[in-house]
C-alpha cells in the first residue's frame, strides 16, 4: 500500500464496516428506492452540440494540491456551473484527501437540475446503493482499483439502480478490461492515480483505441480551451474539469471561457 490510490482505497474499505453498521443495507435500499429517478448523465453529455460538453467538478482539495478552494459554497458553485453552460456535474464525496462530503452531493442536486456523477472510490456493492440513496445519477468506476469481476458486478448494480457508469482508465490494460463492460462512457484519466503525474498525451494515446460506439471523457489536468480543442481532435467528446475552475472566483465565467 505505497501509492496514493491504494492508500485511498484502503481507507475507503476501512470505513465500510462502520457505515454498514450505522445504516444497514435494507434501510439504505429503501432510501435509494425513495429517491427521484436518475437524471440521464450520458444523455445530457450527448445532447451538447456546437460547444464542448463539460462535466464541472465540485472539488475542495486533492491529494496532489491540498486545499484548492477556501470559499466553498456548494449550492453557489453548482448553480454557477449551470449558468456557465456545464452539461453535468461531478461531486467529490471522499472526505480525507478531497475534503468532500456525501451531503455535498445531496445539496448540489437540490440546487440545480443537471445530472450528477458521484466522484469517489467505489469498491463495494454497498457504495453503489449508497450513491443512489444520496441521489447520484451516475457513478465512477476506477479500473485501477477493481478487478474485472468487481467492475462487472458494480456496473450491473449501478445499471439496476438506473445510474449511468463512467468507467475510468489510465492505460491500455485497463482500457481492454473497461471495453468488456456495457457502459459507453469511457473516462481517460490524464492523471496517474498512483504517481499523480499528469500527461494529456494519455488521452491522445488511448482515445484512438476506443471504438466509435463509445464516448470518451477526458479527465484531469485540463486548464485551457486549447487543451479541450486538442483532446477533442484526439477523439474526446466530453471533459471533466475540477481544479482549473475551482481556483477561479467566478466559476460561471471560468466555465464559459473553457467551453466556448
Ligand atoms: O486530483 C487528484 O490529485 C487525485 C489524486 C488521486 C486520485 C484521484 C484524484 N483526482 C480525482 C480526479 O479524477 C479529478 O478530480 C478529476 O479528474 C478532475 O481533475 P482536475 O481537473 O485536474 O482537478
Amino acid at each position: 500500500m505505497s501509492d496514493t490510490l491504494s492508500e485511498i482505497v484502503a481507507y475507503k474499505r476501512s470505513q465500510l464496516e462502520t457505515k454498514k453498521r450505522k445504516m444497514p443495507l435494507p434501510i439504505l435500499e429503501a432510501k435509494a428506492a425513495g429517491q427521484q429517478a436518475p437524471r440521464g448523465f450520458r444523455a445530457a453529455l450527448m445532447a451538447v452540440h456546437g460547444r464542448h460538453a463539460l462535466i464541472g467538478e465540485i472539488k475542495k482539495a486533492s491529494p496532489s494540491k491540498g486545499l484548492i478552494r477556501q470559499d466553498f459554497d456548494v449550492p453557489k458553485i453548482a448553480r454557477a456551473y449551470v449558468n456557465g453552460g456545464a452539461a453535468c456535474l461531478s461531486v467529490l464525496t471522499e472526505d480525507k484527501w478531497f475534503q468532500g462530503a456525501d451531503e455535498n452531493l445531496q445539496i448540489a442536486r437540490q440546487s440545480m437540475h443537471l445530472p450528477i456523477l458521484r466522484k469517489d472510490f467505489l469498491v463495494d456493492a454497498y457504495q453503489i446503493t449508497e450513491s443512489r440513496a444520496l441521489g447520484a445519477d451516475a457513478v465512477l468506476l476506477i479500473m485501477a482499483a477493481l478487478n474485472s469481476y468487481e467492475a462487472r458486478d458494480l456496473e450491473m448494480m449501478a445499471r439496476d439502480h438506473g445510474m449511468d457508469v463512467l468507467v475510468e482508465v489510465h492505460d491500455e490494460a485497463e482500457l481492454e478490461e473497461a471495453l468488456k463492460l456495457k457502459t459507453p462512457l469511457i473516462g481517460i484519466n490524464n492523471r496517474d492515480l498512483k504517481t499523480l503525474e499528469v500527461k494529456l498525451e494519455t488521452t491522445e494515446r488511448l482515445a484512438r483505441q476506443v471504438p466509435g460506439d463509445r464516448m470518451v471523457v477526458a479527465e484531469s489536468g485540463l486548464s485551457s480551451r486549447s487543451d479541450l480543442d486538442r483532446l477533442k481532435a484526439a477523439g474526446a467528446s466530453a471533459f471533466l474539469i475540477g481544479e482549473t475552475i475551482m481556483r477561479q472566483e467566478d466559476v460561471g465565467a471560468a466555465t464559459k471561457a473553457l467551453i466556448g
